[in-house]
C-alpha cells in the first residue's frame, strides 16, 4: 500500500466563472450568466492570497472565466486548472457528489417561489411530527432574515418556521430553547424520508437563539439530513480499500455519513482549520482526508457580503499556508470548490459558475478544463486506488 495521502478541500462557494450553462440557472429572473464570485471579489478589492495565488488561482479565474482577478495574477507554481459541473444543480450535495465521482443524474425536487410554498401534504406531516396546528413562513427566504420576521410569533405560537430556496431544499427554524433544540432535530429527522422520496435534497434543522428581533441569532447546532449518494463516492472506494478517511466540518452530512472513518467538527471555519492543520501532520499514510469551509457560503455569499466574503478568503489562505507546511513529501492536496455563490450578484442564492483546481504536491502544470469528477479520480490515483465510476484523473 502507498504511504502516500490525499487532501480533498472544498472552499464552499468560491466559485471562479465561466460555467457554459450559467444562462440556465437563476437568481430570481436573472440568469447566472456572468456571475463570478472570486473573480468580482478581486475585482471589488484587490485580494492578499500569497497561497492560493501561487498554486495558480488568479490563472485559473482567467482560465475558466477570461476575467482578471487583482492581487492574484501570479505565475502559477502548482498543479492549476478549472473544473465544469454536468450535474443538473448548483447546490452543495451535487457539487460534492460529482466532485466525488458520482455526478447526479436526477432532476431534484425544488418548491415554487410562492406562497405557500410546500404542498398541503407536506404542511400536514410537519404539524403531525411537531403536535402544532400549523406553520410559519411556508416561502422562499434568508434563514437570517426569516428569524427576524417570523421569530417573535414563532415564540408566541411554538409554529415551526418553514422556508426554502432555489436549492432543493427544506428548512426549519426553530428556537432552541422555547421550541427545544433535540425536538427540532428530531423533527427533521422524521420528515426527512417523505422529502427524500418526493428528490428533495435536504431537510435541514436551523436553531436559533435571541428573545426579540434584533437579537435572533442562529447557533452552530444546524443539522442536514440528506439523500444518500446513488453510486460509489471517493470516500466508500477509500474505505471499501482499507484506507483511513477523515471527514472535517459538512462532508458527513453531504455524503450521509458514508465511507467516513473519522468525523471532525466545529463550532466554526476556525476550529475546522485546526482539525485540518493537525491532520496535515498527523494523518494515517495512505488516507483520505476530505473537507468542507462553510462560511464563505452561509455567511458571505447567501448574505451578499463583499468585503466579509474577501477577508474570509484572506484568512483562509493563511490556513492554506500553514497546512501546507505541515504536509510530507509525496503528499497531494486540491484545494477547489463545490458552485458560487457571487456575494456581488442580485439575490441570496448561489450561482452555477466553475471552480478552481489547485494542487499542491504535483506540477507545476497546467491542466486546463477538466470535469468535477476528474478531481476525485486524481485524489484515487495518486492513493494508488481503482478509479470511480465517473470522471479520469489528470496526474
Ligand atoms: O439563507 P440560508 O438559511 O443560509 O439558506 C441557505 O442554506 C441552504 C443550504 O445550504 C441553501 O439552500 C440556502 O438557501
Ligand atoms: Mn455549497
Ligand atoms: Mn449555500
Amino acid at each position: 500500500m502507498t504511504d502516500k495521502r490525499a487532501f480533498l478541500v472544498v472552499m464552499d462557494s468560491a466559485g471562479i466563472g465561466g460555467a457554459p450553462d450559467a444562462d440556465r440557472f437563476f437568481n430570481g429572473h436573472l440568469p447566472d450568466t456572468g456571475a463570478n464570485t472570486v473573480g468580482h471579489i478581486a475585482q471589488a478589492q484587490a485580494l492578499t492570497m500569497p497561497n492560493l495565488a501561487r498554486l495558480g488561482l488568479g490563472a485559473a479565474v482567467r482560465l475558466a472565466s477570461g476575467q482578471e482577478a487583482p492581487g492574484l495574477m501570479v505565475p502559477p507554481q502548482g498543479l492549476w486548472g478549472a473544473a465544469t459541473e454536468i450535474s443538473r444543480g448548483k447546490d452543495t450535495p451535487s457539487g460534492h457528489w460529482e466532485i466525488a465521482g458520482v455526478p447526479v443524474p436526477w432532476d431534484w425536487h425544488c418548491f415554487p417561489d410562492a406562497t405557500p410554498a410546500f404542498p398541503p401534504d407536506v404542511t400536514a406531516r410537519i404539524c403531525a411530527l411537531a403536535g402544532t396546528d400549523g406553520i410559519l413562513a411556508n416561502c422562499h427566504a434568508s434563514g437570517t432574515e426569516v428569524i427576524e420576521d417570523f421569530g417573535a410569533e414563532h415564540i408566541r405560537t411554538g409554529w415551526p418556521i418553514c422556508y426554502t430556496s432555489v436549492d432543493s431544499v427544506l428548512q426549519i427554524a426553530a428556537h432552541e430553547d422555547h421550541f427545544g433544540l433535540e425536538r427540532l432535530i428530531s423533527l427533521c429527522q422524521s420528515l426527512a424520508p417523505m422529502l427524500h422520496a418526493m428528490r428533495v435534497g435536504r431537510v435541514i434543522a436551523r436553531p436559533f437563539v435571541g428573545e426579540a428581533p434584533g437579537q435572533f441569532r442562529r447557533t452552530g447546532n444546524r443539522r442536514d439530513f440528506a439523500i444518500a449518494p446513488p453510486g460509489r463516492t471517493i470516500l466508500d472506494i477509500a474505505q471499501g480499500a482499507g484506507r483511513v478517511t477523515h471527514a472535517i466540518g459538512k462532508i458527513g452530512d453531504i455524503f450521509s455519513h458514508r465511507g467516513i472513518t473519522h468525523l471532525h467538527k466545529g463550532r466554526s471555519d476556525a476550529d475546522l482549520a485546526d482539525h485540518l492543520i493537525r491532520l496535515g501532520g498527523d494523518a494515517e499514510p495512505g488516507s483520505l482526508t476530505f473537507a468542507n469551509f462553510v462560511e464563505f457560503d452561509t455567511n458571505f455569499g447567501h448574505r451578499r457580503d463583499i468585503p466579509g466574503y474577501a477577508a474570509q478568503l484572506e484568512w483562509f489562505d493563511g490556513v492554506a499556508g500553514r497546512f501546507l507546511a505541515a504536509l510530507r513529501p509525496g503528499d497531494l492536496a486540491i484545494f477547489t470548490a463545490d458552485h458560487g455563490n457571487d456575494p456581488s450578484w442580485p439575490g441570496t442564492d448561489h450561482t452555477r459558475e466553475r471552480v478552481a483546481v489547485l494542487g499542491h504536491g504535483v506540477g507545476p502544470r497546467e491542466v486546463g478544463l477538466v470535469g468535477f469528477s476528474d478531481i476525485g479520480a486524481s485524489v484515487l490515483a495518486h492513493l494508488g486506488l481503482p478509479p470511480p465510476d465517473h470522471g479520469r484523473s489528470f496526474l
